[in-house]
């Protein structure tokens, strides 16, 4: 198929990932995790699905939102403040928005802010009363200033937001903080959080009724594998019977143990899926409550 012709057809997934930017390299990471794999077009804007009939389609961030309510892609990853702040634009006929967050993935996770001049002293909502207020986010600083009742300019930008107050374009600013390094280089103090962000991975609001559907399921399970195995890691290890209470105490991340008899009535072998991070902290705490022979081991995969 050539890449230029987009398949009509409703048997294949179509996947939207931004093309280049801080979640385009995790997003596909991702979705190779699950198992797809890819042929590289010339034009590297449409991966022709290999091992599996999902394609991706590579865009700006911003248009994932307006590619899965209009049906050109059925399920994108994308920021959850990009659908958020887009979802007042995409409303079906009965007023309800026409895709919906399926899972929150993990990574690019960042807030949405309101900063203030490290020179103001601090004292509530009410303080933006009659201010500028420059964002990328006006929507939802609309909404937020709507329900706070504070009547406020809001000062549309689509980037640098965090210099508006040094130019004098804006007293205040509602923006994206992770490190919050951008903030502090400009002078800038946060003090509200309006939503907590990462990348997510979303759909239609309504279920596929063809054979997308069980693609969608068949992915949305080997995500789900692969979700909750990040972190995870195999426990062995051996123990006296009577320690055990002490020790599944120390491991309340674990699922249910397995435990083999070994060598008499009293010397379990144990194995236990953990979910936390297995430090050498733990480990030792382990050992000093009757654990022997720790070993931790990597999971690959997981099907429940
Ligand atoms: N500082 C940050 N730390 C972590 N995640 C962030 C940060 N800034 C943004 N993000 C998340 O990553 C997403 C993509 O950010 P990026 O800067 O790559 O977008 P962009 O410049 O709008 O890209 P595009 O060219 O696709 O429009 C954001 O919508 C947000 O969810
Ligand atoms: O709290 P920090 O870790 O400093 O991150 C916050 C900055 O990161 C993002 O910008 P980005 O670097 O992506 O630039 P852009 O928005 O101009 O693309 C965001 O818009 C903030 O400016
Ligand atoms: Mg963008």
């Amino acid at each position: 198929m050539s890449p230029s012709a987009l398949p009509a057809a409703r048997d294949r997934l179509r996947i939207a990932i931004q093309k280049s930017g801080r979640l385009s390299e995790p997003a596909r990471a991702l979705l190779a995790s699950c198992g797809l794999s890819w042929r590289e077009s010339r034009d590297r804007l449409f991966c022709y699905g290999e091992s599996l009939p999902v394609d991706l389609l590579l865009v700006r961030d911003d248009d994932i939102p307006g590619l899965i309510a209009d049906g050109v892609c059925d399920l994108g990853i994308v920021g959850r403040n990009v659908l958020a702040e887009q979802g007042s634009q995409r409303i079906d006929d009965a007023g309800s928005v026409k895709y919906r967050e399926w899972r929150a993935l993990g990574f690019g996770a960042c807030r949405l802010d309101i900063a203030v001049p490290d020179s103001w002293e601090w004292s509530g909502s009410a303080q933006l009363r009659g201010k500028r207020i420059a964002t990328s986010y006006p929507a939802l600083l609309g909404a937020w200033l709507r329900e706070q009742d504070v009547v406020a300019d809001v000062v549309p930008l689509s980037g640098s937001v965090e210099i508006a107050p040094r130019l004098g374009q804006a007293d205040a600013i509602c923006d994206l903080v992770s490190s919050g390094a951008t903030l502090a280089a400009n002078q800038l103090k946060p003090v509200l959080t309006l939503l907590q962000s990462e990348a997510v991975l979303a759909g239609p609001a309504v279920p596929f009724v063809d054979a997308r559907e069980e693609l969608a399921a068949l992915l949305l399970r080997r995500l789900d594998g692969v979700l909750r195995l990040k972190d995870s890691k195999l426990l062995l290890f051996q123990a006296q019977r009577q320690t055990l209470p002490a020790l599944l105490k120390l491991l309340p991340d674990a699922e249910p143990p397995t435990m083999l008899q070994v060598d008499g009535a009293d010397t379990l072998a144990l194995q236990a899926l953990c979910h936390g991070a297995m430090t050498w902290q733990r480990l030792e705490d382990l050992k000093l409550a009757g654990a022997r022979g720790l070993m931790v081991l990597p999971v690959e995969r997981m099907l429940a």
